[in-house]
Parts: structure tokens; sequence; C-alpha cells
């Protein structure tokens, strides 16, 4: 196959949100075939799996990418040889490759000798003119756009015309991709000396394509509220507040929470300690321990919060800060917090806090389970029986361990004389990491998330994450769950339910 095949085609990305409802073979090589029955010359589909169900229906060029989220590289477009291989399989014509210039496991060289070995053509991935003159340099037939904005820095809104231009100068063979969502963009790009130019979410990504048109309407019926959210998080002990605005945190506060106190007090302290500003948000979330649903809050364990039955949380709160407010449980908040510091790339998480006690929560494809849904501290299996796992687990447990073994430490003391080598303390630790592993393959049976979230003191306590991992290597690789660190602190039941309460996710997000 020669470059000149895709010679001023429209190339269709098929690449469905990941873990969405649209991510299945029937429907990526149903927009393939809808696509090429409208007029599309080419396609851009990803992974091996997709490249094959969408080869079976086509005979259009393919250009075929591999996506990986790796540890220690930021490369994510077929990283590897072997990726390589797996797409020349499947049936691609040509491979793309993230031709940045950033750490990765393999060089870009290797992988277009590996690729051009098949008989296949090679697309760069560019986010630069100095990356599209590397990748000539390394015999690549065609330079994108197509990582222009995505390697730092805020993400633009329209396509970086001006670096198809520069690439124009440097070759003939530039393909123009990345935010190109309308018929004049596309336009504008070929006439900028694109050789052909590819469109993605504005075809196939109708969850993109949808929250477009929904922001869009509020803007024009003025429903948007583009103030900040009043966003609160009761615990325990202690209760927080901040006021949030774009993910970001511009003011913040805490208040004790009364022990022995009511829901209408603790309300009432928050409401004073955030006085200063009153009338600079649009909307109120809580996130609150305990069990809540449809706005109304009650006790799962009397011991951590005294809630009376069935508190009106979101009916109370609405009249006290007067503006609209969304109620969740505290881990569910912290689940979407995280899903949303993942930057949506997941469409399954499942979020486990390890601290004095235990919680959770779970997205799943993009919308937050609310309801029991992620109570992990509750269940018995993994603990083996009658007992809550927060009771064989938790920070609580760990200390009552070394008192019962006779060293009266606190937690954070038998960590260390874990670290530190010291048996007795190290069996303890170990003890816990082994259920929290039993508890997580469960999980992954249960919800075959793309990723458990661990967080809380405790999981993120050094070598606890290790620890788990290496409870989990016997496992299968298919059973065995994908364990990372969770990235936002105390803070992420805040960032979620500010980010919930501005209605940014209407529609699905919450079930
Ligand atoms: C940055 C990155 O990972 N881009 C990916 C590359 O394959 C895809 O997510 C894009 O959808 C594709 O490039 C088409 O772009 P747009 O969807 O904006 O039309």
């Amino acid at each position: 196959m020669q470059p000149d095949i895709l010679k001023n085609s429209l190339i269709v990305s098929c690449q469905p949100v990941p873990g969405g409802p649209m991510d299945e073979p029937v429907f990526v090589a149903g927009f393939a075939m809808a696509a090429v029955a409208a007029g599309a010359s080419a396609l851009r589909i990803e992974s091996a799996r997709y490249v094959r169900a969408v080869r079976e229906k086509v005979d259009v060029p393919i250009i075929g990418i591999v996506k990986r989220d790796l540890e220690d590289s930021p490369v994510r477009i077929t990283p590897f040889i072997s990726d390589v291989q797996d797409l020349a399989d499947a049936g691609a014509d040509i491979i793309a490759i993230d031709a940045t210039d950033r750490p990765r496991p393999e060089t870009l060289a290797d992988l277009v000798v590996a690729a051009r070995a098949l008989g296949k053509l090679t697309m760069a991935d560019c986010s630069s003119l100095e990356d599209a003159r590397h990748a000539l340099d390394c015999g690549m037939d065609f330079v994108g756009t197509t990582l222009s904005g995505y390697v730092g820095g805020p993400e633009p809104d329209d396509p970086d015309i001006a670096l198809i231009t520069e690439m124009a100068r440097l070759t003939p063979y530039v393909i123009a991709e990345g935010r190109i969502r309308t018929p004049q963009q596309a336009a504008d790009a070929a006439r900028a000396g694109a050789f052909a130019v590819t469109v993605g979410s504005a075809i196939t990504r109708t969850e993109h394509t949808t929250a477009w048109f929904r922001d869009a309407l509020a803007d024009a019926y003025g429903t948007a509220d583009d103030r900040p959210v009043l966003a609160i998080d009761i615990g325990g002990t202690k209760s927080m507040a901040a006021l949030i605005s774009g993910g970001k945190v511009l003011e913040r506060t805490r208040v004790p929470t009364a022990v022995g106190g009511t829901p209408d007090g603790w309300l009432s302290a928050i409401h004073a300690a955030t006085g200063g500003w009153h009338g600079r948000y649009g909307a109120v979330g809580i996130a609150a321990t305990g069990l809540v649903e449809d706005g109304v809050w009650q006790a799962l364990n009397r011991a951590t919060l005294n809630i009376p039955d069935r508190y009106p949380l979101k009916e109370k709160a609405e009249s006290l800060f007067g503006a609209p407010a969304l109620a969740v449980n505290d881990a569910q908040a912290a689940a979407w917090g995280e899903y949303l510091a993942t930057g949506k790339t997941m469409g399954t998480i499942v979020f486990l806090t390890i601290s004095t006690g235990i919680g959770g929560g779970v997205v799943s494809k993009g919308a937050l389970m609310t309801g029991l849904a992620g109570h992990f501290g509750l269940t018995r299996s993994a603990s083996g029986g009658a007992t809550p796992f927060e009771d064989r687990v938790s920070g609580k447990f760990i200390a009552a361990e070394a008192a019962r073994l006779g060293h009266e430490e606190d937690t954070p003391a038998v960590f260390k004389a874990a670290a530190d080598g010291e048996a007795w303390a190290a069996d303890i630790v170990d003890g816990s990491a082994a259920k929290v592993a039993t508890l997580c393959g469960d999980i992954k049976l249960m919800f075959d998330p793309d990723a458990i979230v661990i967080g809380g003191g405790i999981g993120l306590a050094d070598g606890f994450l290790t620890r788990i991992s290496q409870h989990l290597a016997a496992l299968p690789p298919r059973l065995r769950p994908e364990l990372v660190s969770a990235r936002c602190g105390a803070e992420a039941g805040l960032i979620g339910v500010a980010d919930l309460a501005r209605g940014n996710n209407q529609g699905k997000c919450i079930i």
C-alpha cells in the first residue's frame, strides 16, 4: 500500500468512550460501516480486537492504534512492538504511533522498523513540529496533529490549524486530527494543507456530542449557573466545607462535628462557619458519612455518627443555605472525585478508602452508584464470616491487635515497626493486606473495574499497596485487579460532590 491511498480522505475515528455503553465491538463495527457507507474513505480504530471486528465488515484502509496507560511513561498510543504486531495481525493497514519526545518503553525508530517489516505504513501522532521532524527522520509515512494540546497544560477547544500549516512545509503527508468538530473546521484543515482529515468525537462519541448540545442549551435557556458550589463533607469527628469552582478549591474551612449533637446543629455550625461565602455559591453538595438515599440521611453505624432515622438532609440544607442541594455518601462522593482525577479515561472504577473505618464507592460505566453500593466496610465474606470487614482490617483493628500482643502502639507506630522489620507488626499489617486483597479479588469478580483506587491513611501507608498486590500475584491475570493509589487526598469527597451538585453530569451520572 502507498501513502497516496489516503489522499484527500475523510478518516473517521471510531473510538467509543472507554467503558461507556458504546464500548462494544458491535457498536464500533456499526459506526465504521455507517461512516464508510456515508463516504468516509478510511477509519481509525483502537485495539486489535476492534480492528478485527471492523476488518470483517469493511474494505477501506484502517489506521490501527493500541492505547495503554503505563505506570512509567506518559506515552499512550501504540507503545510496544507487540502492539504493532497485534494490530498488523488483526488487519490494520497503517499503524499509528505516539511520536512525542517523552520517556517511552521502546524507541520510535524500533517501532517503525517493526511496522515496516510487517509491510505496514506508519502514522506519527505528534504534538509539535519537532515531533514531526523526528518522525520523518525515522522514516514514518504520515505525520498527524493528533497529540497537539494533549501533552500538558489546559486542553484547547479548537483544532491546531497552525501546526497543520507548518507540518505541510515538511511533507505533503499531513493528517489533520484532534478537535475537528464541524465540517467548516475539516475544510479549514484541508485548505491549510492537510493530506487527509480525521474526525472522531464529533461523529462517534455520542456522550461528547450530547454534552455539547446540553451545555449550549443550558446557556441559551439561562439555566447554567457558573457560580461556585458550596461543598460540605460531614464526618464522624469533623466537617469540612469548601467553595469550589471548576474542580478548584477557592476557600476552605472546617468545624468539629459535635458528638452527641443533632444534624440540625451540625448544619447550623457549618452555616455559621461559611457565613462569609453566602451569595457566592449557586448550589450545595453534601458528602456525608452513613447512608444517603434520595436526599434522606440515616446511620449505618451509629458509633461513627448518631444520625436519627430518615433525616431530610437535602431539604434542610436547601432551606438553610438557600440553594439547590445534592447529598450523597462521603465515600461515594470521593469515588466520583477520584474518577474525575482519572480524566474519566476509565469507564468503571471502584474506590476503597481504608483508614479508621472502611468505605468505598463504585463508578460503573461513567455513572456513580448510590444507595448501599460501595459500603465494603460492612461486607463480611472477606473477613471470613460473622464480623464486618472493617472490624478485621481498619486502623482500629490494627491498634487493637497490637495491644492484644502487648504493644500499646497506635496505627502509624505499628506501620513504622513493620517497616523496621519487627515481625509482630509485619504480621498484623500483612494480615490486613491479605484480607484487603481478598476483598479486591472479589470486587474484580463483581464489577470487573478498570482499576481499584485505594485511598485512606492505611491504604496509602508506605508499603500497604505493595503488600496487597503481593497477595494478588497468584491470581490468573484476567482475574487480578489493577490497583492504583488515590490521587485526591482528603478533599476527594468535596471535589466529587461539588461536581455532582453542579449538575455538570446531568443525565446518567448517578444511578
Ligand atoms: C489525544 C488522543 O488520545 N486522541 C485519540 C487518538 O486516537 C482519540 O481519543 C481522538 O478521538 C482522535 O484523535 C480524534 O480526535 P477527536 O475525537 O478530537 O476528533
